[in-house]
């Protein structure tokens, strides 16, 4: 190779080395420039910390004289990542950059307690799935036995059995047995479907579709109606009174609350408690202090502040038998001086069977029930108490327990409850 040949490829690579420095030099400094201009510029509709959404400045702690100073960094002015890299960020955040301190932020006003409350109509048959343990021993049975063709003896005495375990009472299953046995032998009943709906109609029979299960609930003669809940210790009493309230308010209607039963302490709270979910006023009273007086004054602020109910709720326990009847008689007496008693509804609890009933008639004796309220239906296989309680009292059940759910209490109606019951 030449001399002259040497000097050019050398003169090449010369030229060649120079032009890749210039290039980086150029290459490295526009890097820099670009980074710079990205924090001065705000991206336009990018997410800004301190734009758009309204923050109140850092917590005092944050900017004290003794926070440390924050390190010179393209993040450092983020506030939502704590100090770690995010999309698009360098990496090195260094690990003593200031940290993020608490931020105030405006909430919007207290949100109201007051619930959604599942409407009214229509819940029995949403809430069948509750009755299943009746269902499941009383329905299924009588449909497999009736449809299984000609009975013969033992099979009706099975019929009668399934009707007395579920708690129907002696003399609503013989009654139902024995009008079942003339249509059966009238009509004939070849399939199950057949079976399903002569059953069906001598249960809603024996259930007394005609009886007027309306609530008188709402105010009349310019006062506010007055609803008196009793019952024994434990059956539901305060629980129903919570749920009716709910009903009311679902309809459009201004409810106030009597906490009547003294006798238990948390009682009063549990039912200012329900109240406050709906939005309506407790009145209670000193613990251990006077129910008629408790009762008294609730229907005395229900007047002035002018609600369309006032749901009394009252004790279920005393010392005595005769003190707790004597107590209750005196609450009516004394709500009578000022407003009437549109319903005194008694509540009982299906799990408790022929006990239910003993006490229905204790009370009854009392005072003049003039509603029935059957709560756990849904804790029971004995749905039949249904039919015993009404006989036995000749008062209508108006409402029915299906669970602890604060909507879970339903009017009561003949059909679907049976629909219920026979799946
Ligand atoms: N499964 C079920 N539980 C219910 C129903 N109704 C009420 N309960 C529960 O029965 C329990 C007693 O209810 P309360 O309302 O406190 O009874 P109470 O009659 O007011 O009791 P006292 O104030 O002691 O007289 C609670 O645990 C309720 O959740 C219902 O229909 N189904």
């Amino acid at each position: 190779m030449s001399t002259s040949s040497l000097v050019l490829i050398l003169v090449v690579v010369a030229v060649v080395l120079i032009a890749a420095l210039v290039t980086g030099v150029v290459l490295t400094r526009r890097r820099r420039i670009s980074l710079t201009q990205k924090e001065e510029t705000p991206r336009p509709g990018g997410y800004q910390a301190s734009s758009g959404i309204s923050l109140t400045p850092a917590a005092p702690e944050a900017t004290t004289a003794e926070a440390p100073v924050p390190v010179e960094h393209p993040v450092a002015e983020r506030t939502e990542v704590d100090g770690q890299p995010g999309v698009g960020d360098d990496a090195s955040v260094p690990r003593d950059s200031a940290k993020r301190g608490f931020v105030e932020v405006d909430l919007p006003e207290e949100a109201s307690e007051v619930e959604e409350i599942e409407p009214t109509a229509g819940r029995l048959e949403r809430l069948r799935g509750k009755l299943s343990k009746s269902r499941n021993a009383f329905g299924t049975s009588l449909l497999g036995l009736l449809g299984a063709g000609d009975l013969d003896e033992d099979s009706w005495q099975d019929v009668e059995d399934t009707l007395l375990i579920a708690d129907l009472g002696a003399a609503t299953t013989t009654e139902i047995v024995s009008t079942l046995r003339s249509k059966i032998a009238g009509s004939g009943v070849r399939t199950e479907a057949e079976a399903q709906a002569l059953v069906r109609s001598v249960l809603v029979d024996a259930l007394g579709p005609t009886m007027d299960r309306s609530l008188k609930a709402l105010p009349h003669a310019g006062k506010p109606a007055v609803l008196l809940v009793v019952g024994v210790n434990g059956v539901g009493k305060t629980t129903t009174t919570g749920k009716l309230a709910r009903v009311l308010v679902a309809d459009g209607r201004t409810v106030l609350l009597g906490a009547a039963d003294t006798f238990r302490a948390a009682a009063a709270d549990q039912l200012e408690t329900w109240g406050k979910r709906v939005g309506a006023e407790t009145v209670r009273g000193p613990e251990g202090g006077d129910p008629a007086s408790v009762a008294f004054e609730s229907v005395k602020r229900g007047m002035d502040t002018g609600v369309d109910t006032v749901l009394i709720d009252t004790a279920g326990r005393l010392h005595t038998k005769k003190g707790l009847m004597d107590e209750l008689g005196k609450v009516k007496r004394v709500i009578e001086k000022q407003a009437v008693v549109d319903e005194v509804l008694l509540v009982l609890d299906a799990t408790t069977g022929q006990n239910g009933l003993t006490q229905a008639r204790v009370f009854a004796e009392q005072v003049a029930i003039t509603g029935i309220v059957l709560t756990k239906l849904d804790g029971t296989a004995k749905g039949g108490i249904v039919f015993q309680v009404q006989r036995e009292l000749g008062v209508p059940v108006k409402l029915v327990g299906l669970g602890e759910g604060a909507d879970h209490l339903a009017p009561f109606e003949p059909g679907a409850f049976v629909d219920a019951l026979l799946g």
